[in-house]
Parts: structure tokens; C-alpha cells; sequence
């Protein structure tokens, strides 16, 4: 079993559990918009993570308090805070997303396996704005209902591919946003170039680029851009960092070779 099939298993039973308890959710908070901000910035925009641990790299800091850790990506710059949500693989929750959308004004991304639309519910009842849909943990089926359901509810969506294959089958949904992860979900292998071979294949001008994952360094985010990318979503890097003013500083670059003529 891979590391995706088996987060993916035991986001079935999580699923299970909040439809046997009959669950359901109220959303009291107006979603902040995401993309629409990122085309009027002069800079490539970073979406920061928290992460306390992950599959790949096992703890990085799991003793973090969230809320300080949002705070100040948003004083940084950061255009949206994601929060890994999965407490089993990750050390995260749902109540850390609730509590650093309370405090940012932000856009918030609920970073997890969505599978079923209750989690679309319960996440945007904590407060989120951005929700992550991975196309290769879904089937083509429940990646459109599970897109026009978030839609619907006026979430923005991030449609994650990292294979040639998986972004063929997206193209035909023509999505706003779609994440192109550097890392192999099953292997766990990084590889920036992920960014450059996939950014190529989007033709519509219109849909904004993120590139995801392995993102270190200037350099990097230079090579991204480079590929296309608009956004850049920074997990590790940012938790790890002892200075995040610097490391911000270190990782802002302009959008000067234009997204839109590196396609
Ligand atoms: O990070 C992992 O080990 C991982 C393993 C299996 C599924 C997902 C995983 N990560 C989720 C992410 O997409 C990243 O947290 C995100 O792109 C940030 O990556 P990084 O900057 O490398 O922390």
C-alpha cells in the first residue's frame, strides 16, 4: 500500500464517522477571496503552510503554536495560510484551522484528502476559503461533483495534480486554480522540474498556477516562476525557519518574466 492509499483509507473511516454521527455544519464566516487578489500583485505570492509533521519528514515542529505562526505569515506577506488538517499523518486539526482563520483576515486553505462533501462542509464551517481537491486520490467522477459542490458553496478550489495523466483528465474541468505538487505522493520523491513539464501543458491563461511542495530557496522560486507559477505553497521551509522576515525577504520575487509568456 502507498503512503496516499493508506491516508486514504483512513480518511474513508473519518468520513464514515461524521456521516454515522449525523453531522452537520453551519458557516457563519463570508469566504475571503483568493485568486482574484493574486493577479493585481507585482510579486510572486507564497501561501504558507503549517505543518507540524508530515509522512516524508516526520515531526518538523510539532510543538508550534498555530495561531503565532499565521500571524505572522500574514504580517510577512503570505497571500492565504494553509493548514494541514489531517491530525493522523500530519498533527493537525480541524479546530487549528478554525482557530488561525479567527485570527488572520487571510484567506485560509484546509489542507486534506477531501473525499465526500461533508468535509467540504465542515471546512468551510471552520473558516475556510480555499479547499484542496488531490485528483490522483479521486476518481473522475467525484473530482467534478466534488469541485462544483465547493464552488457552489462560493469555496475556491485548488485542484492538485502531479502527473501528466492527472492534468489531462483536469483539463477537460478547465479549473481556475490548479496545484502542481513537486512531490510524488507515493514515493515522496521531489522534483521541481514537476512544475516546468506540467505548467506547459496549461494553455488558458486564466487559470492561475501554484507550484507546490520542495521549495527552498530563491533560486527555486525563480524556477517556478520561470515554469509559470503565480503562487508558490511553502510548508517546510517557513516551519523550520528562525527568521521568517528574512526567509520571506530571501524567497519574494517579482513577477518579471510574466506567467503568462512563460506558457
Ligand atoms: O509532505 C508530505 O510528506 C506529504 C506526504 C503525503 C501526502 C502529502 C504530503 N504533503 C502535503 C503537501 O502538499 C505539502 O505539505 C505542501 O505542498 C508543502 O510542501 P513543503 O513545502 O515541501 O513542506
Amino acid at each position: 500500500m502507498t503512503m496516499l492509499e493508506k491516508i486514504l483509507a483512513k480518511k474513508q473511516i473519518e468520513v464514515e464517522e461524521l456521516v454515522n454521527k449525523g453531522m452537520t455544519f453551519d458557516s457563519a464566516k463570508q469566504p475571503v477571496p483568493f485568486k482574484s487578489k493574486i493577479a493585481a500583485s507585482t510579486h510572486v505570492q507564497i501561501i504558507s503552510e503549517i505543518k507540524r509533521a508530515s509522512p516524508s519528514k516526520g515531526d518538523i515542529k510539532t510543538k508550534i503554536n498555530h495561531v503565532q505562526q499565521a500571524k505572522q505569515y500574514e504580517a510577512n506577506g503570505a497571500a492565504a495560510i494553509s493548514v494541514l488538517t489531517d491530525t493522523t499523518f500530519f498533527k493537525g486539526s480541524i479546530q487549528d484551522l478554525q482557530a488561525v482563520s479567527d485570527a488572520v483576515q487571510i484567506p485560509v486553505l484546509c489542507k486534506d484528502f477531501i473525499i465526500h462533501p461533508i468535509q467540504i462542509d465542515r471546512a468551510k464551517a471552520a473558516g475556510a476559503s480555499i479547499i484542496l481537491l488531490i485528483v490522483a486520490a479521486l476518481s473522475k467522477q467525484q473530482l467534478y461533483e466534488l469541485y462544483h459542490y465547493a464552488t457552489e458553496k462560493e469555496l475556491e478550489v485548488i485542484c492538485e495534480v502531479h502527473q501528466l495523466e492527472e492534468l489531462e483528465d483536469l483539463l477537460a474541468l478547465d479549473p481556475a486554480i490548479i496545484g502542481i505538487n513537486n512531490r510524488n505522493l507515493k514515493t515522496f520523491e521531489v522534483d521541481l522540474r514537476t512544475t516546468t513539464h506540467l505548467a506547459a501543458r496549461i494553455k488558458n491563461r486564466n487559470t492561475l498556477i501554484i507550484s507546490e511542495s520542495g521549495l527552498q530557496t530563491r533560486a527555486d522560486a525563480i524556477l517556478a516562476r520561470d515554469a509559470g507559477a503565480e503562487v508558490l505553497l511553502i510548508g517546510e521551509t517557513l516551519m523550520r525557519s528562525d527568521n521568517l522576515s528574512k526567509t520571506f525577504n530571501h524567497l519574494k520575487i517579482a513577477k518579471q518574466r510574466s506567467a503568462k509568456h512563460a506558457r
